[in-house]
C-alpha cells in the first residue's frame, strides 16, 4: 500500500543525507577559519540573509513555514557542530 511512496522517501533521504554531510563538512571548514580568526560562531546577519534566501527559493508557498523551520534547526545543529569541532580542535 505504501511501498511506492516509501521507496520515494528513501531515495530522497539518501540524497538529503549526502547533501547534509557535504554541508556539515563545509561548516567545519568555516569553524576552522573562524577559530583561526577569532570570529564568533553565530552570525546573525548571515543567518537572516540565508533564511530569507531559502524562503524565496521555495516554489510551493504551502511549504515555506515547514522549510524555514527545518533550516532554523539546521542552523542550530550547524552551530553545535562548529562548537564541538572547535573544542576538539582537530582542524581539517
Ligand atoms: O556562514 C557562517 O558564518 C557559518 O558559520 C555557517 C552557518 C550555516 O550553517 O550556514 C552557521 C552559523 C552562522 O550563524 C551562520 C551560518
Amino acid at each position: 500500500m505504501l511501498a511506492k511512496q516509501r521507496a520515494q522517501i528513501d531515495a530522497i533521504d539518501q540524497k538529503l543525507v549526502q547533501l547534509l554531510e557535504m554541508r556539515l563538512k563545509v561548516v567545519e571548514e568555516v569553524a576552522v577559519i573562524k577559530k583561526e580568526n577569532q570570529l564568533p560562531i553565530f552570525d546573525k546577519a548571515r543567518e537572516a540573509n540565508l533564511l530569507a534566501q531559502v524562503a524565496l527559493k521555495v516554489e510551493d508557498s504551502t511549504y515555506t513555514g515547514a522549510i524555514e523551520e527545518i533550516f532554523q534547526y539546521l542552523l542550530k545543529v550547524s552551530k553545535e557542530q562548529q562548537k564541538a569541532s572547535m573544542e576538539k580542535g582537530t582542524g581539517l
